[in-house]
């Protein structure tokens, strides 16, 4: 699918109902495996979510998970805790380039029986699930949040629970948090200290009941488009907490800079305005928020503003190069842009071409980000049907705002 986005602009005062966080609906499935009294309201309706509700599901040897990074990671913990059958572990071929070495050494120390089907340090992977023991693991936190939160996910169902310990700066850290405060909530006693995690083991959870909050990294893309649209430009989004368990809802704070005002409503709505032109230098490190690069990349672009960002060293494993895909992208519409391993740097554009194909390199996030653009240029976005790997609703909730997205 190819979509055909015609300059246009925001219809102001529309409101928009986001589904539930991705991060947060992947690690209750799993809790509700392990504590079947969990209740989960709310519950994303994105593809990564369904791959593994339908994993769990699942009865076979081989086991799909196609693109999704956290579904791919927290199985191959959860199926070292208690397969009763041996399950080969699959995913795309992106999926297959994506590292989950560190996660496996660290299951090895529980003893786990992990095998690489293909090639040393990925998938796909043959798991044998018995581990019961748990104990002291030491692993690198620089590479992937996801693998600490795919361990401490089963930490509490080890006989000693799990003493993590973790090696260089650790990556992603909101992520961690967001799993320890849902083991916390679920009862479970957890502690982050000096680089070290306890988990200690619990028979049954005291919170049974868990409404998900909406996705904040969703809504980036609404914020980036409030920021290109002119002063007065409002939208509302539900349902969002200014408490939230999401790293990424680090977005309200980093488009202030970027012109957006974002008032939290009572009814757990969020109301996004523009109230000012900006012509400064954007600025950030974006270690504990890199879902958000390609969103702020694109709006600066958009602006016209030059943008520095580092901490982004973990774009490089993630759906695709991220950092060699937002050169290429925005490159072909006309800016000056270099990156290296963790940064990138874009000058202020004078120009926006128009008519120019984007590509997505099979990225949800390529799609979700370039798309706010139209509200300067003509664009058109290719495999435009990747937005679901987060996202189902993101082409008819861009056609209640005005937008005119044509299929070609
Ligand atoms: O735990 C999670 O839900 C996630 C952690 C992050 O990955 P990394 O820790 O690999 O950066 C993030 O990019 C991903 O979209 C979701
Ligand atoms: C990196 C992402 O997902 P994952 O690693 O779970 O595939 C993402 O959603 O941006």
């Amino acid at each position: 699918m190819k979509v055909f986005l015609p300059q246009t602009q925001l219809a102001t005062n529309q409101h928009l109902f986001i589904s539930g966080s991705k991060s947060e609906s992947n690690r209750l499935l799993i809790l509700k495996q392990l504590f079947d009294k969990l209740q989960i309201g709310n519950l994303s309706d994105a593809d990564d979510v369904r791959a593994m509700e339908q994993a769990l599901e699942s009865k076979g040897e081989l086991v799909d998970i196609h693109h999704a990074g956290t579904t791919m990671r927290f199985l191959t913990a959860y199926y070292s805790l208690c397969t009763t059958r041996e399950v080969v572990l699959t995913g795309s071929s992106r999926m297959q380039e994506r590292p989950i070495g560190v996660l496996v050494e660290a299951l090895r120390q529980l003893n786990a029986e992990i095998t690489y089907v293909n090639k040393e340090g990925f998938p796909p992977l043959k798991i044998k699930g018995h581990l019961s023991e748990g104990g002291k693991i030491t692993l690198p936190a620089n590479v992937s949040s996801q693998y600490i939160t795919a361990l401490l996910l089963i930490g509490t169902k080890l006989e000693k629970g799990m003493e993590l310990h973790l090696i260089g700066e650790v990556t992603s850290r909101p992520y961690i948090e967001m799993t320890l405060q849902l083991l916390r909530k679920l009862g479970a006693k957890v502690f982050f200290e000096d680089n070290v995690i306890h988990v200690y083991p619990i028979e049954q959870i005291v919170e049974t009941n868990f409404v998900v909050e909406s996705d904040w990294s969703s809504a980036s893309y609404f914020y980036s488009m409030i920021a290109l649209s002119e002063i007065g430009t409002k939208i509302q989004l539900s349902s969002y907490k200014e408490e939230s368990l999401q790293g990424d809802s680090k977005v309200a704070l980093l488009y202030e800079q970027l012109g957006v005002n974002t008032s939290y409503k009572a009814d757990a709505t969020i109301e996004l305005t523009k109230v000012k032109h900006v012509n400064t230098a954007f600025e950030a490190n974006l270690i504990e928020t890199p879902d958000l690069a390609q969103t702020i990349a694109v709006t600066c672009f958009g602006l016209g503003i030059d943008c520095r960002m580092s901490g982004l060293h973990t774009l490089k494993i993630k759906e695709t190069d991220r950092l060699l895909a937002l050169k290429t992208e925005l490159s072909k519409l006309g800016a000056t842009i270099s990156v290296d391993d963790e940064s990138l740097t874009l000058e202020a554009s004078k120009e926006i071409r128009s008519n120019i194909s984007i590509d997505t390199y099979q990225d949800h996030r390529m799609a979700l980000a370039f798309a706010p653009l139209v509200l300067k240029t003509n664009l058109m976005i290719n495999e435009a049907e990747v937005v679901t790997k987060s996202f189902i609703s993101y082409w008819d909730d861009l056609q209640k705002l005005g937008f005119q997205v044509q299929e070609q």
